[in-house]
C-alpha cells in the first residue's frame, strides 16, 4: 500500500514546495460537512514558527487543522498549501505536514509500535529492513525502545499519543499540525513532549484547550462558530479569550439564578 508518492514519483508530480512562505494561504475558505457549514470566510496566511488555535468545543478547530493537510478540502474559497492548491497535491501533503490526531486510535494503522514508526520511513523510500532498523534507532533515541514490539492497542492512552507524535516526527515534515496532542499525557510526559516539540525546527500549528501551553507562541487564532474571531500575538488573543469566557460564564450563572 502506497499512500503518498515515493521520491521518484514526487519529482514527477512535484507540486509542493516545502520551503515556500507562507506555507498555507486561505482565501475566504469555507467547509461544509453533510448539510452543515462548519467553517466559513477564513482568510489567513500562515508562516509563523508557532501558531496556536483556540476556541470553544465545536468551534471548528479540528476541522481547520484538517484543512492544513488535505484531510478536509475547502468547498468555498481557496486553500493553497506549499504554493499549490490543496486539492491538486493532496497525496503529497502527508510527507510535508505531520498530523497528530486528537485521538491516537484514529491515527495508528499498524499492529505494533515498531511497524507504525517504520511505515513512514518506507513511504519516504527506505527499504523494509532499513526502515525497521531506523525505527528502532529512533525509538531508542526517544527512550521508547521498550515499546517497539508492543501491540499499539495495548498501550496506555499517553503511550499511544507519544507513539503517534514519534511516528510523525520520524518523517521530518516541514510543518507539524497537532490537534490537542497532550490530552492523555500525565504532567511529566506532557512537559517532556511539549519541551521536545518546542525544540524542533519545524513550524507548528497546535490546537489546544490548555491556554498556558500557548502563551509563548508567535500567533494565536481564535475560532468561534467556524469563523476567525481574533488573530494576533498569543498574549493579546489569550487575554481576550479569557475575558470572553469570564463574561459568558457570568451570563450563564446569572441566567441559572433566574
Ligand atoms: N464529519 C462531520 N460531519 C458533520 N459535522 C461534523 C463532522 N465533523 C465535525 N463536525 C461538526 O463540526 C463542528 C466543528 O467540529 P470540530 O471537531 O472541528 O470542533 P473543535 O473546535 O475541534 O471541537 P473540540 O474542541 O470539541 O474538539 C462541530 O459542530 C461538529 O459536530
Amino acid at each position: 500500500m502506497v499512500l503518498w508518492p515515493r521520491k521518484k514519483d514526487k519529482e514527477q508530480t512535484g507540486g509542493c514546495n516545502p520551503d515556500i512562505t507562507p506555507y498555507a494561504r486561505l482565501e475566504n475558505a469555507g467547509l461544509t460537512l453533510g448539510d452543515r457549514k462548519i467553517l466559513s470566510g477564513l482568510s489567513l496566511d500562515l508562516q509563523e514558527h508557532r501558531i496556536g488555535v483556540i476556541g470553544l468545543n465545536g468551534s471548528g478547530k479540528s476541522s481547520f487543522a484538517r484543512l492544513l493537510n488535505g484531510l478536509h478540502l475547502a468547498d468555498e474559497g481557496r486553500v493553497t498549501l506549499f504554493g499549490a492548491v490543496a486539492a491538486s497535491v493532496r497525496s503529497e501533503l502527508p510527507r510535508h505536514v505531520g498530523f497528530v490526531f486528537q485521538n491516537p486510535d484514529h491515527q495508528a494503522i499498524f499492529p505494533t509500535v515498531e511497524e507504525e514508526i517504520a511505515f513512514g520511513l518506507t513511504q519516504l523510500g527506505a527499504s523494509k529492513d532499513e526502515s525497521r532498523a531506523k525505527a528502532l534507532e529512533f525509538l531508542e533515541v526517544h527512550g521508547c525502545l521498550h515499546l517497539a514490539a508492543k501491540p499499539f492497542a495495548e498501550l496506555s492512552g499517553g503511550q499511544k499519543q507519544i507513539v503517534c507524535i514519534l511516528a510523525v516526527l520520524v518523517m521530518r515534515p516541514a510543518v507539524l499540525v497537532l490537534d490537542e496532542p497532550m490530552t492523555s499525557l500525565d504532567a511529566l510526559a506532557s512537559r517532556l513532549i511539549f519541551d521536545k516539540l518546542m525544540s524542533l525546527p519545524q513550524r507548528i500549528v497546535m490546537v489546544s484547550h490548555d491556554l498556558t501551553l500557548l502563551t509563548g507562541f508567535d500567533r494565536v487564532l481564535w475560532l468561534e462558530e467556524g469563523q476567525l474571531r481574533m488573530d494576533g500575538p498569543a498574549a493579546k488573543v489569550i487575554a481576550a479569550y479569557r475575558d470572553d469566557i469570564e463574561r459568558r460564564s457570568g451570563t450563564v450563572m446569572k441566567a441559572a439564578a433566574i
